[in-house]
């Protein structure tokens, strides 16, 4: 192994807890450790049947083409985990999760949404018969899916949706049919060459009637030859800012038949005379997509952890300015103002990680629920899943762009991975729901919410219990001096901004506006309102959970965990201080306490900023970086990096003598 940087050898000597207990107690246990690392290693042993030329340097078609290879090999040992019995449905979230951690996906993967989606809509949406005939299918990869619902017109506005599938009860079939250029299907994941099957969402019609959007599982491709089936168009939608190996596709239908079992129907069914039989709740078909927003969340961490250990590794590695005359340059680390950029998105990380763990539990709670019947937590999962999507994706990228800005100039170097990291988390903010409009699902139900307290009906679900606890305390003034009293700070922040949209939409209504009139009026306000409650929900469940599985760790991870916590609560006090001056009784003394508070915190994070990043456990191979590798040889990693790039593989470009020769001597 190369020598390591002496920087970072001191970085991990003056570390003060145990890295390795910090990983396992982020990872479930050793057990869970150890199966990770087992997945993790498989898929770096086999970087060498698809290593080449970097990504960045190939064409937009050999992107794509290397992307299907790096799938078969990842999604082909989560099929050899499963006949070994070790990939079951109910752990494939964390399988996934750790083969994707540790492949570098550059550019996405075509077969994603064929796990993310295709599937997850099966076992959701599916009667037992559906599931049993497609899921075993789907399951060992002998079809491929893809999740066609946004159109060219329509992504947001599901129920604007044109593609439509109207039911022929002579043949029993359906029929599907793009009707304008506006209802072409845009963006499905896979779907321009790599899927056979899709999920297809469309305007259901019987007996004459539109019953609205419903999914069905529609052919696209041949099984052998992989042509496009007749009356299909289909294709790849191009180039886009990043994730160009995912192979977005486009997909029209003309007359284009389905049978009738292949529409999914756990929920609503088209007997076969054509009778419509209702769901009990229409949006139980929106199952797929809570799901996906849940495991989105999981999927920013990941991301985060990436830019947060690269560029703390680097700034322990970068010299740059004498602090003191005549002193040897200072780690950049060292800069309270880079503290700043990075610790805050290293708690993030934590926090993060922390809040989707309490999602995916409270998630798998609600599904049996609702899989018994009881509707009741629906709304509040689909509130929570909103906001949380939403605020993790918009975190993630900020503090992904922050960290990458830290790394100075050579941040913007595709080979530091930043670059990447940014385009490809940043799309989240827009799939799985366009995070403004997911902000103001949860403002509908928080409103609604509201008006149950105010009337003091129906009973809270347990995330707006403190709703109607803060509403009877109030706020009488506490110094935020701890994370406790700066949680309760922002539940009465929350409730306060909750109340005061409710009160405004009533004034307006009042005077006579229309409640759809009054609710645009009041939007700004209403995404600020979501925007508070899901901060209440990420920084309570932070600091609560922390609280509890620091129980039984060592005293010195203890130590280090609480800093983390304060440090992130504080950061987002002195972020959100303007709503905390409005809405609480907190006065100019608190701030300046909050803020010398935040810089005693960053000093005492300082000397553990590499063992927090090392403890995420993320192998070179894994960061794919010139800045981040474990042995912090920057430099030589850049170098070796820039050697690599195809205008070194000749000394004089053949444009010198076409272009450059002939403009010289004034002949062009
Ligand atoms: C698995 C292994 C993983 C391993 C880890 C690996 C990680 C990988 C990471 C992932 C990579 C992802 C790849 C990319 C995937 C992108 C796929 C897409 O974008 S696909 C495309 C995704 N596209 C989008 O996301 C489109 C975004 N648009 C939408 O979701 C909706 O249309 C809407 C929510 C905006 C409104 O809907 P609209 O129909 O107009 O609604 P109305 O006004 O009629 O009624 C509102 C009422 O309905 C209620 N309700 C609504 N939704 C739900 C729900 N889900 N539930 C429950 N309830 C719901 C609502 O509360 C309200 O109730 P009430 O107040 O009346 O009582
Ligand atoms: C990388 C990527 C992968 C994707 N993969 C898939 C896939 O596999 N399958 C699939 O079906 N789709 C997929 N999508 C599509 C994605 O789900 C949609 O782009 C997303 O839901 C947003 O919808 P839109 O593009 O129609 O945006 P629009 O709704 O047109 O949004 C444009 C603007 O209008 C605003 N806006 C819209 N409605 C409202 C409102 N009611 N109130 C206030 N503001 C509003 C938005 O906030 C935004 O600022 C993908 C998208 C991307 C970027």
């Amino acid at each position: 192994m190369a020598k390591i940087n002496e920087d970072l050898n001191r970085e991990r000597e003056k570390c003060s807890f145990n890295v390795k207990e910090l990983t396992i107690l982020m990872d479930g246990g050793p057990e869970k450790t150890k199966e990770r690392k087992e997945r993790e290693n498989f898929m770096i042993s086999k970087r060498d049947t698809y290593a080449g030329i970097p990504e960045d340097y190939l064409s937009y078609k050999e992107q794509y083409e290397k992307a299907v290879k790096k799938s078969v090999i990842v999604f082909g040992l989560v099929r050899r985990l499963q006949e070994e019995g070790k990939t079951t449905i109910h752990n494939y979230r964390d399988v996934l999760g750790n083969l994707l951690r540790a492949s570098d996906v550059s550019t996405g993967f075509p077969l994603a949404l064929h796990y993310i989606m295709f599937m997850p809509a099966i076992i959701n949406q599916g009667t037992d018969e559906q599931t049993a005939r497609w899921l075993p299918r789907a399951w060992d990869c002998n079809i491929i899916g893809s999740y066609a619902q946004t159109e060219l017109g329509h992504g947001t506005f599901i129920r604007g949706l044109e593609t439509t599938a109207t039911y022929d009860p002579i043949t029993k079939e359906f029929v599907l049919n793009s009707p304008t250029l506006t209802s072409y299907k845009w963006w499905g994941g896979g779907l321009g060459q790599t899927a056979n099957y899709s999920i297809v969402v469309a305007q259901l019609y019987t007996k004459g009637e539109c019953l609205g959007v419903h999914s069905f599982i529609v052919q696209v491709r041949d099984e052998e030859t992989h042509m496009p089936l007749p009356g299909i168009k289909i294709g790849d939608i191009g180039s886009k800012l990043a994730l160009n190996g995912i192979n977005n596709g486009f997909l029209g239908f003309n007359n284009y038949r389905v049978p009738r079992n292949q529409m999914l129907m756990k929920h609503a069914q088209v007997l076969e005379d054509g009778t419509y039989v209702k769901s009990r709740n229409p949006k139980l078909n929106y199952g797929a997509m809570v799901f996906v927003r849940v495991v989105i969340a999981f999927d920013m961490a990941n991301y985060l952890s990436k830019a947060a250990t690269i560029s703390v590794r680097y700034s322990a590695v970068r010299r740059q300015c004498q602090s003191k005359a005549g002193e040897q340059e200072s780690q950049v680390l060292d800069y309270l103002t880079q503290q700043h950029k990075l610790l805050p998105a290293v708690a993030a990380c934590y926090a993060l990680k922390i809040t989707a763990n309490k999602l995916w539990d409270t998630f798998n709670t609600v599904n049996e629920e609702l899989l018994a019947g009881n509707l009741q937590r629906l709304p509040e999962i689909h509130a929570l899943a909103c906001c949380l999507k939403a605020i993790s994706t918009y975190d993630t990228a900020t503090f992904i762009e922050t960290c990458r800005l830290a790394c100075g100039g050579h941040g913007y170097m595709h080979s530091s991975n930043l670059p990447t990291t940014y385009s490809s988390a940043v799309a989240a903010c827009t799939y799985e729901g366009d995070n403004t409009v997911l902000l103001l699902q949860t403002a509908r139900f928080l409103a609604k919410t509201w008006q149950e307290i105010d009337n003091e009906t129906g009973k809270l679900t347990p995330t707006v219990e403190y709703l109607k606890t803060t509403k009877s305390k109030g706020f009488s003034h506490k110094w935020l001096n701890t994370t406790d009293n700066i949680v309760y700070g922002f539940e009465v922040v929350s409730m306060r901004k909750i109340a005061s949209c409710v009160q405004n939409m009533q004034k307006r209504v009042a005077s006579g506006m229309t409640f759809e009139d009054a609710w645009n009026m009041s939007s700004i306000q209403l995404v600020a309102a979501a925007e508070a409650h899901c901060r209440v929900i990420i920084l309570s469940t932070f600091n609560s959970e922390i609280k509890e599985l620091t129980k039984t760790t060592s005293p010195e991870l203890k130590r280090v965990l609480s800093q983390l916590v304060d440090l992130y609560s504080v950061y987002w006090a002195l972020e959100k201080l303007s709503d905390l001056l409005q809405y609480t009784t907190i006065n100019h003394e608190d701030v300046d306490g909050l803020r010398s508070w935040y810089e005693d915190l960053l000093t005492q994070l300082r000397p553990n900023a590499v063992g927090l990043v090392d403890a995420f456990d993320l192998k070179d191979e894994m960061l794919n970086s010139t800045l981040g590798s474990y042995d912090g040889r920057a430099y030589e990693r850049l170098l070796e990096a820039a050697l690599k790039s195809p205008l070194n593989s000749e000394p004089v470009n053949h444009t010198f003598h076409k272009y450059l020769k002939p403009f010289m001597l004034g002949k062009l």
